[in-house]
């Protein structure tokens, strides 16, 4: 069920280089029963003209020869052209499935996607969207093309002779129902286990790799990899199983195959219609026989891997009715930089009814164009007001206003064009610098602008290589301290222009000199926009038009530097430590 529903809004919109594949197929294997029948026929004929010099002189060699030439010429081209357009069309289909799967993916909220390993995900997009690949290639064209040949047999054969097209079509029917069945319930296990272990496989492949240092440095290696080893000799077994019930199948195929010859060269010996004997149209007719096995063949290996498609189709197609619980809306407008949180109440897993609370009945506004910190301990739900504020989670009670206008009201883009985030942790891709900072401008932007505020972070050394911005930033930006990774993130925030703009711990990890420009040049940039900061230090704090101090899920405190410091034990407690 799942595989056909997966397929069948593909099959529409890609029916005609399908059909095309299909109809190839269904002429090339024509050819291939038309050259063996017309050529048995051909040798036979040609024998038995030769018995006398007479019928020697008469027999028509060259049009039968003709034929032969012909049928070879169009078996050759055909197959060419079956390769050609049964490839594009499986490319399109896995093409679109990949598209498709990408699309549901990407707007998935993030308590959706924090439930998934990233290499499922990885798996489901790559490895199942392959497996996928059989169904057109090994299973609806040849089915399809099994059913066409076995009518154009009948018609053919039943011409000369009606009841030996019954037996030989009769025959090959029973095969095309019985050896399916037998090698999909035989191949049920095996297949499945194929597929789920490839699956497993990779997921601690890619863990392992990821983890590599820390298990190296903590002496985890060896258990980790009798893991991987293990789920490697799991895979193997399967595929083990899974190979010899091909080969099993093949054997069953040419046993059937050999016998329904058998029996159609003891049938025409008796005679093929009228004629008795019956001449070289006998080996027309075991010719023909002969030539049914590149039908058989491909029936079973389709059908041992259904259960595998099967199992890679349930997969596929349960992400894709993945649905998220975030719902945008539909304003697009531009904002004020005013933020309102009222009676927000949130907890991470109030799904499964055991949440403890991390914001309760939380309330706050930050009027538009001012400098606003707040503070709290680690954990105390300083970062999550922004994952609401961004839409990464929904509260479960209260509102949240961008603006004055709930931000369940706007769409997706307007959000977005609303916010500039400095995130604690700054993601880079395995890419050229280039593309890293201009991710976070919508158009197009000058390499000169790039290279100002990478200077302005102090970074301006990282472009003046030979490579210049194409310079290549490894995986994770493996290439960078942690400390220049953190500037690119603010570079970021400096190519941006939005009214608000919110920053979790920009400066965590940098020296105090690099911290103080940092928090200069952002203070700069922000200018005329409203600036949440979250911090749990008190560097800057007195440059803060007003510092709240988050604890128990609400604001216990709030008031300018010199304010808390004087009014705020906590407070002072912090800027102590610091
Ligand atoms: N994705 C998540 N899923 C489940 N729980 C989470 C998630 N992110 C954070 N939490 C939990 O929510 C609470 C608040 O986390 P949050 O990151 O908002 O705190 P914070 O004040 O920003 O802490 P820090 O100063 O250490 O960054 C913590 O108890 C944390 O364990």
């Amino acid at each position: 069920m799942n595989l056909l529903s997966l397929f069948l809004p593909l099959i529409r919109r890609q029916w005609l280089m399908m059909l095309t594949g299909l109809t190839l197929a269904i002429v090339t294997l024509l050819a291939g029963i038309g050259l063996l029948s017309l050529s048995g026929w051909f040798l036979s004929a040609t024998a038995v003209a030769g018995l006398s010099v007479a019928t020697a002189q008469t027999f028509n060699f060259f049009t039968p020869a003709g034929g032969v030439r012909f049928l070879s010429i169009a078996r050759t081209a055909s197959r060419y052209g079956e390769r050609l357009a049964t490839h594009e069309a499986t490319f399109r289909l896995l093409t679109e499935l990949r598209v498709r799967v990408w699309k549901a993916l990407m707007p998935l909220d993030e308590a959706r996607l924090a439930g998934e390993r990233r290499g499922e995900l990885l798996n489901r997009l790559v490895a199942d969207i392959d497996t996928l690949d059989h169904f057109y290639l090994r299973l609806m064209v040849p089915m399809g093309a099994f059913i066409a040949l076995l009518l154009a047999l009948f018609a053919f054969i039943g011409w000369f002779d009606m009841g030996l097209a019954l037996t030989l079509c009769g025959a090959l029917l029973l095969c095309l129902l019985i050896i399916p069945a037998g090698f999909y319930l035989l191949g049920r296990q095996s297949a499945a286990a194929v597929v789920n272990g490839k699956r497993r496989y990779r997921l601690l492949t890619l863990e392992y790799l990821g983890g590599l240092a820390e298990l190296a440095m903590f002496k985890g290696l060896k258990g980790e990899r009798a893991l991987l080893d293990s789920a490697e000799s799991e895979w193997q077994t399967a595929q083990r199983a899974m190979a010899s019930l091909l080969g099993l199948s093949q054997a069953v195929i040419i046993l059937a195959h050999g016998a329904i010859v058998l029996l159609m060269l003891y049938l025409a010996a008796q005679g093929v219609g009228e004629r008795v004997p019956p001449g070289p149209l006998a080996a027309m007719v075991l010719f023909a026989a002969l030539a049914t096995m590149e039908l058989l063949q491909p029936l079973a290996s389709a059908f041992s891997q259904l259960s595998g498609c099967a199992a890679a189709a349930g997969r596929v197609k349960s992400l894709l009715d993945e649905k998220s619980a975030i719902c945008f809306g539909e304003r697009d407008e531009r904002l004020s930089g005013e933020v309102g949180f009222k009676n927000v109440s949130f907890s991470y897993d109030a799904a499964n009814g055991s949440g403890n609370p991390v914001l309760n009945a939380f309330n706050l506004t930050v009027a538009a164009g001012t400098k606003v910190a707040i503070l709290g301990k680690t954990g105390a739900g300083k970062s999550s007001l922004f994952a609401l504020l961004c839409r990464s989670y929904e509260p479960q009670h209260g509102s949240i206003s961008i603006g004055g206008v709930p931000i369940t009201e706007l769409n997706e883009r307007a959000l977005r064009a609303t916010l500039t985030v400095v995130t604690q942790r700054v993601h880079l891709f395995a890419g050229p610098l280039r593309d890293n900072l201009a991710l976070a401008c919508e158009q197009k932007v000058a390499d000169a602008t790039l290279i100002e505020v990478l200077e302005q972070v102090g970074l301006g050394y990282l472009a003046s290589g030979d490579e210049g911005l194409g310079q290549w930033i490894g995986e994770g930006g493996r290439q960078l301290s942690g400390g220049e990774q953190r500037r690119i993130g603010i570079a970021r925030a400096l190519l941006r222009d939005t009214p608000i703009m919110l920053l979790d711990e920009p400066t965590e990890g940098l020296d105090s000199q690099t911290e103080q420009l940092m928090l200069a040049r952002l203070f700069e940039h922000a200018k005329g926009k409203t600036l949440l900061m979250i911090s749990h230090r008190l560097t800057a704090m007195a440059e803060m038009d007003c510092i709240h101090i988050l604890e128990g899920g609400q604001l216990v405190a709030s008031g300018k530097h010199t304010e808390l410091l004087a009014a705020h034990p906590e407070y002072r407690s912090l800027k102590s430590r610091n």
